[in-house]
């Protein structure tokens, strides 16, 4: 049976990094200034430790300055803000990242709407998602950038492409609709109140899978000849797999990416890309 093109993820967030790494080294031979990017964990999830590390690994690798800050878990909301207000003061920090889930005592949107919007490099704030809402310019959530990045990259149309994304989360599914909607696609958004969500998703050109449920996706879900995004990270027995059943889908599909090595890169190297955007604006290029 015929398989679908792989979206090599890895591979291409592999580039973009090495083009920001050149233009980082260029700027700090002319200026002596590097990009600044802090990263704040609140408490000890093992997963968001693994994170943290590899984003402060890969921001190191193109040249940035690098600083994580991890509170313990019991941190206040208004010690976390102390914290951002900090780091907001700060002229050696161009991006701050605070890194979600929070504890549950903490109210994230709370730190958000005191995070500068200049240096909100997760695209997060209510500043930010406004400007995406209104159509202007402004730092976009780092995830769904990466998807019509990797979109771009590999040259997949999206003017007038039928796209479905599974899953409204504010960190994901509802911004990435909105991209799609900006670049001339026909968008629907299903969740976990869709019945039948099949019956839509098999509708779509693209379709996009952000939920957490290994293997939800299936072939059944997919028009033969669509272009399958999968942003799911499920950690399982034999490791870490999307929400789309890999096999059977990339068997019906026209391209794919894969989990690990799609999504997730890319969204770090969109993190490193909007680090160097909020750079530029800050201190010219
Ligand atoms: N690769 C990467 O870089 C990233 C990966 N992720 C991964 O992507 C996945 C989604 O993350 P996130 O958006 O933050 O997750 P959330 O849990 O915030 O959102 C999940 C969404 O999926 C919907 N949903 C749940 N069950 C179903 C179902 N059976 N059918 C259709 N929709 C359903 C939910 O609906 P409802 O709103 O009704 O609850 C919700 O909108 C996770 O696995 C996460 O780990 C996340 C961020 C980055
Ligand atoms: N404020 C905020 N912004 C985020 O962007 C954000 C967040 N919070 N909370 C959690 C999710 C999750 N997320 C991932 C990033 C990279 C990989 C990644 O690189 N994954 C590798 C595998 C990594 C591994 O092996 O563990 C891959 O898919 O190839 C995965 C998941 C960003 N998130």
């Amino acid at each position: 049976m015929a398989t679908a093109q792989l979206l090599d993820g890895k591979r291409t967030a592999q580039i973009i990094r090495e083009e920001l790494a050149k233009k980082i080294e260029e700027h700090y031979e002319r200026t002596m200034l590097r990009p600044g990017l802090a990263v704040v964990l609140v408490g000890d999830d093992p997963a968001s430790k693994i994170y943290v590390r590899n984003k402060h690994r890969a921001s190191t690798q193109v040249g940035m300055d690098s600083r994580q800050i991890i509170l313990p878990a019991h941190s206040t909301t208004s010690q976390v803000l102390e914290t951002i207000e900090m780091l907001n003061q700060d002229p050696s920090i161009h991006g701050i990242l605070l890194q979600l889930p929070v504890p549950r005592h903490i109210d994230a949107q709370v730190i958000l709407r005191h995070l500068d919007p200049r240096k909100d490099v997760d695209g997060l704030t209510p500043t930010n998602m406004g400007r995406l809402m209104a159509g202007q310019s402004g730092l976009r959530p780092c995830t769904p950038l990466g998807i019509i990045e990797l979109l771009d990259r590999y040259h997949v149309p999206l003017e007038g492409q039928r796209v479905v994304v599974i899953g409204r989360s504010q960190l994901v599914g509802r911004p990435l609709a909105l991209m799609f909607v900006e670049r001339n696609a026909t968008v629907t958004i299903v969740h976990s109140k869709t019945p039948n969500a099949w019956d839509i998703t098999r509708e779509a050109d693209i379709v996009v899978a952000a939920v957490g449920h290994a293997h939800l996706v299936q072939p059944n879900w997919i028009k033969p000849g669509a272009t399958v995004i999968d942003v799911g990270i499920n950690r399982t027995e034999s490791g870490i797999v999307g929400d789309v059943d890999f096999d059977s889908v990339a068997a019906m599909a026209s391209r794919i990416t894969p989990v690990p090595g799609g999504i997730g890169p890319m969204t770090i190297a969109m993190l490193l890309s909007n680090t160097w955007q909020a750079f530029q604006e800050t201190v010219g290029s």
